[in-house]
This record gives C-alpha cells, sequence and structure tokens, in this order.
C-alpha cells in the first residue's frame, strides 16, 4: 500500500483548488437540522429557520423517495441561493457513492451552491477509499468552479466495515471534519435485531440479582429492578476515540421516536458526555432539546469557572465541596468554559444566560 507523504496533506487535489484547511473550525453545531427539499412545505420553513439552529442540512439520501431525488437537487440548490443563512452553516448529505444519484448531486451542488456549502455528509461511509473518491471529484469540482474555501467532508457510520475502519476514515483527508453515527442503517447491516431509528431498547437490560429463599434458591417472581442499557455506547465511545485521535469532531445521529422527547434528551445527553459535539435533529422539535443538552448548564460552567480561578496557574491541588482537583480536572473545566464561549458569541441568549451567572470565591 503506498502513502501519501505528510506535506502532500498540505497541497491541493486539483490545481486551482482552495488550499487544504490545517485545523477543522470548531463551529457551533448542536444540531444538524434535517429537510427534505423536495417537500415544499418544509422547504418554504427554512428561511425563517435561519439563526435558530447551527446547521440546516438539504437531504437528498434516505428519507427522499426515488422519484423525487432531481426536486430535492434542485430544490436545495434554490434555497441556498435565495436564503442568506448568515451564522447558520448549510450543509447536505449526498446520495450514496453506490446509488446513480450521487454523481449529480457532486456536479450540480458544486457550481451552483458551492460557495455556500461548509460540508457535505456521505453517508454509509466503508474505508478510507470512499473519501479519497469524494476528495478528488470535490477538488476538481472546485477548482472548475473557482470555489474559494475548501467543502469540508462528514462521514455516517452506519455499516460494519465503517465502524471496523472509523480511524483510516477520520485520516483520509483534511476534508475530514466530523463523523455521526446512522444507527438504523448500522443495525441492518450488523444484523442486530432491533427495528429502532436509534435509542434504546426494553430487551437489552440488566436485571438486579433475585433474592435468594430459605433454600437458598432465586425467588423468580420477585419484584427486580431492571437497567436498560445503551445499545450505542461501544459505537459512539469508539467514534469519539477516532475523531478526538484525527482532530475532527463527532456527532450522536438521528432519534427516531420523534413524539419521545424525554428519551431522546437522555440519548443525546449520553452522546454529549462521552465527547459529542451535536446530534441530529429530524423534527423541529428536536432542535431545542439539541440547543439545550448540547450547551454545558450553568451549575458546569459556575463550578467550571471556580475551578480556573482556584487553580491559579493550572497547577497543584486544591480542595473544593470536598472534592480534589487538579491539573486534569481543570483540563475538563476548561473544555467546558471554551465550549460556552464559542456557543455565546454565536447565541445571544445564551451569553446572557452564563454572564448572568455570579462568580463565587
Ligand atoms: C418525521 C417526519 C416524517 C414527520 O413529519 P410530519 O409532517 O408527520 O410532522 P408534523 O409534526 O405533522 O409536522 C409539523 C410541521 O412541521 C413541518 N416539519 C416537519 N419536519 C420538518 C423538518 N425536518 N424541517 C422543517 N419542517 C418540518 C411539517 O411540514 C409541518 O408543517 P405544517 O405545520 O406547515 O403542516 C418529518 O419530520 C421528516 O420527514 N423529517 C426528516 C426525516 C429525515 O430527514 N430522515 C432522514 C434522516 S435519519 C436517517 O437517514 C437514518 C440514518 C442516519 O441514515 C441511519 O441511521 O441509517
Ligand atoms: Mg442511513
Amino acid at each position: 500500500m503506498s502513502h501519501k507523504s505528510a506535506k502532500d496533506f498540505f497541497r491541493p487535489l486539483a490545481v486551482g483548488a482552495p488550499l487544504p484547511l490545517r485545523e477543522i473550525p470548531a463551529r457551533p453545531s448542536r444540531a444538524i437540522h434535517f429537510f427534505d427539499p423536495s417537500n415544499e412545505k418544509m422547504a418554504a420553513k427554512i428561511p425563517d429557520m435561519v439563526g435558530t439552529v447551527d446547521v440546516l442540512l438539504g437531504n437528498l439520501e434516505d428519507a427522499v423517495k426515488a422519484d423525487n431525488k432531481v426536486a430535492a437537487r434542485e430544490g436545495l440548490v434554490k434555497i441556498a441561493q435565495s436564503t442568506d443563512f448568515g451564522p447558520t452553516q448549510l450543509w447536505t448529505r449526498i446520495n450514496s457513492l453506490d446509488s446513480p444519484w450521487v454523481l449529480d448531486d457532486l456536479t450540480t451542488l458544486v457550481p451552483a451552491i458551492g460557495e455556500k456549502l461548509d460540508v457535505i455528509m456521505v453517508p454509509k461511509v466503508q474505508g478510507a477509499e470512499d473519501i479519497h473518491y469524494v476528495d478528488r471529484l470535490l477538488a476538481q469540482l472546485e477548482a472548475k468552479a473557482g470555489i474559494s474555501k475548501p467543502i469540508l467532508i462528514h462521514a455516517i457510520l452506519e455499516t460494519a466495515r465503517g465502524v471496523a475502519n472509523v480511524e483510516e476514515i477520520c485520516g483520509a483527508s483534511p476534508r475530514m471534519q466530523g463523523l455521526s453515527l446512522g444507527p438504523a442503517d448500522l443495525a441492518a447491516d450488523r444484523k442486530m435485531k432491533t427495528t429502532r431509528v436509534g435509542g434504546g431498547h426494553p430487551g437489552y437490560l440488566v436485571r438486579e440479582d433475585a433474592p435468594r429463599g430459605e433454600d437458598g434458591l432465586p425467588i423468580l417472581d420477585a419484584q427486580r429492578a431492571i437497567f436498560q442499557q445503551d445499545l450505542w455506547h461501544y459505537t459512539i465511545a469508539k467514534m469519539v476515540d477516532a475523531c478526538a485521535t484525527h482532530g475532527i469532531y463527532p456527532y450522536y445521529g438521528p432519534f427516531g421516536d420523534i413524539k419521545d422527547t424525554v428519551a431522546c434528551e437522555d440519548q443525546f445527553r449520553n452522546a454529549f458526555l462521552l465527547g459529542c459535539v451535536g446530534t441530529w435533529s429530524l423534527h423541529p422539535v428536536q432542535i431545542k432539546i439539541a440547543n439545550r443538552v448540547f450547551s454545558p448548564s450553568v451549575e458546569d460552567i459556575a463550578h467550571a469557572r471556580r475551578v480556573v480561578a482556584a487553580m491559579g496557574d493550572g497547577t497543584g491541588a486544591v480542595m473544593i465541596d470536598g472534592k480534589m482537583e487538579d491539573d486534569a480536572s481543570l483540563k475538563q473545566c476548561l473544555v467546558l468554559v471554551e465550549l460556552a464561549e464559542k456557543l455565546a458569541e454565536i447565541d445571544p441568549d445564551l451569553k446572557a444566560t452564563y454572564d448572568a451567572i455570579p462568580t463565587e470565591a
């Protein structure tokens, strides 16, 4: 297998294409809100959603009917051309690389709206070869269209092979912006015996030990607590490590039980705590949940600021509320404080909330 030299990564893959980025900007992207540009009712709502969500994503792949693929692509071009997105990012999810639509997706979108597109999400990525294909094609199209900044790539982990190759996918191109979990396709590909789009499962559980009778045997009809476990923990944790290793960003993905806003919030929060920077929103109701969950809480920021203040030059150990804080817990606190600062730059309500936190001694 041949390898590129390190410096090759800093050269564009086509003459005249924009220079690859050396760092992926940490732009807030708590919710990536999906819409079907071929659905007129949905599309009509998009201009008014600018500023209420960090990312608007025109979806061209699954959930768009085969008969509507061209209308979705054209609808996205129209919305992108006629909308000023301000601070809101514009992403798209193209059709999968083995579909008959993807080539037209790319050759249409890049010249028409390439200057406005921040990130292209590529579904069903299997390995580095898929990223290399899109990488070169984007460079050629950017060069031809005279695009000034590189369009970034986001891969969805939705095949067993993709999960096995997650590290090489993250490192396959300087365009790699991040990864999302695709729990529905991944479940099917792995032959998991579930029928859901993300979330837990009542059958995936651990049960409290049975009490024992005088004969020492378990009493099987006794009431015993059960605890549902997280089916997605392994994949999310693996995704987070791969992204952190390569300086790119992990995201949860879709939560299909739209009406169960409570379980949705739990799943999002698990992902936030494990290191994800955001998630997907499939319905307007999920945007608020994502914005709340993926913004550090007032309590966390109040505590983090106390630790930062108490730790002075950042070395040594101190006691706060009976707990030891040191260099490493300070670094965790700085993750939260820096995230809060980034979010405050784009979210005035959140800025006011964080500004109002009293400084404690
Ligand atoms: C779930 C659905 C069918 C419920 O749609 P509905 O019309 O039944 O919902 P509603 O509550 O009745 O809608 C209320 C209003 O909101 C509008 N609306 C509704 N949704 C949106 C939206 N997203 N953006 C903007 N507006 C929206 C809708 O048009 C309606 O407008 P109206 O009041 O004027 O009548 C609908 O919300 C929808 O189609 N959402 C997007 C679904 C999608 O993108 N799925 C693909 C991503 S998940 C995936 O692909 C898996 C993965 C990763 O690949 C893998 O795990 O393998
Ligand atoms: Mg999928």
